[in-house]
């Protein structure tokens, strides 16, 4: 029996309108102009449609690009064209896809970008040639604060949620611990990415004392915050993390205790061996899941930490 059999002579069953195609590919290009990098960041759909009665009448695939070669195509372009921008990169999959396979008359891209700015870290401004390899996405981050009074002693815990930063160097993981179940390679350039969710405890608690300036201190945590992020040559994301809060500790009387809460956002290098390319930290593959959590706490010295263990309770 075929897949279009059907009951009735009345009502014959027909195929309508059908596309197919990889959904979603995240892909991170990196160009290295010396210590200067600059990175696209894209969400890539490719569906295609054609000459696909067979395959949903009787399941004949000979008409059928696997969508897991449209979603290596979107890598491979990465490399061997650029991405100059989501425009030209979207005409140059599409010009492929009908072009080269005879049974697709049509193609659609859809790509969502998303913007990248650099950190600018003090040392920008005094000296050249600063390594620019740090990024933050654009966009605000949520900025939170919570106020407890117990008509005697205050308590201020302020924080952020969702500020997206990138370094494209200076990033290494290896000399972990090694069991059976250990794959990972040793990374000595990888990327290093994460959505930062933080918050930190102010020390002002008595009406008598003096307040901090909120939106000043907001401004100088982040911005020490993001420094840290850019200037640490990181072993590991946990290093990294600390240098983080401790630079807020250092540099922000106002401040004792720090907690944050960081997933480390995958970026895979790309196999594009099979494809005769090369890729030399040049294309990634963005994974959203899973993701490694880092969590730590930062004190100053003879403090107690009086900020929840899990954020999202606060
Ligand atoms: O910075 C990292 N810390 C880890 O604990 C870890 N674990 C892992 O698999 N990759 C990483 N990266």
């Amino acid at each position: 029996m075929t897949a279009h059999a059907h009951s009735g002579p009345s009502r014959p069953v027909l195929l309508g309108q059908n596309q197919y195609g990889k959904a979603e590919n995240r892909v991170v290009r990196v160009v290295r102009d010396g210590a200067t990098h600059h990175i696209k960041d894209l969400n890539v759909s490719v569906s295609l449609s054609g000459d696909m009665e067979e395959v949903h009448y009787s399941g004949s695939n000979a008409n059928v690009l696997p969508t897991d070669t449209t979603k290596n195509t979107v890598y491979a372009f990465a490399k061997e064209y650029g991405i100059e921008s989501a425009e030209q990169f979207g005409i140059h999959l599409a010009r492929h896809f009908v072009t080269s396979q005879e049974p697709i008359h049509r193609a659609r891209i859809r790509i969502e970008e998303y913007g990248w700015e650099r950190i600018e870290t003090a040392g920008d401004s005094t000296g050249g040639d600063q390594p620019r390899h740090s990024f933050v996405r654009k966009g605000q981050e949520t900025r939170l604060t919570q106020i407890t009074f117990d008509g005697d002693r205050w308590e201020v815990v302020s924080g952020l949620k969702d500020l997206v930063v990138m370094n494209t160097t200076d990033s290494e993981f290896w000399g972990y611990v090694k069991d059976k179940y250990t794959t990972l390679p040793e990374a000595y350039d990888r990327i290093l990415a994460t959505q930062v969710s933080g918050r930190w405890r102010f020390n002002w608690t008595a009406d008598e004392q003096d307040m901090p300036d909120w939106e000043t201190s907001y401004g100088q945590v982040k911005r020490h915050m993001l420094e840290a992020f850019a200037e640490t040559y990181s072993l590991s994301l946990q290093q990294t993390l600390y240098q983080m809060g401790a630079r807020i500790i250092d540099n922000r009387g106002e401040i004792d205790e720090v907690r944050f809460s960081l997933p480390n956002k995958h970026h895979f290098l790309v196999d594009l061996e099979p494809f005769g390319l090369k890729n030399d930290n040049e294309v990634y593959f963005a994974a959203d899941r899973p993701y490694g959590l880092i969590e730590a706490t930062i004190l100053r010295d003879g403090c107690e930490a009086h900020i929840p263990v899990d954020l999202t309770n606060l």
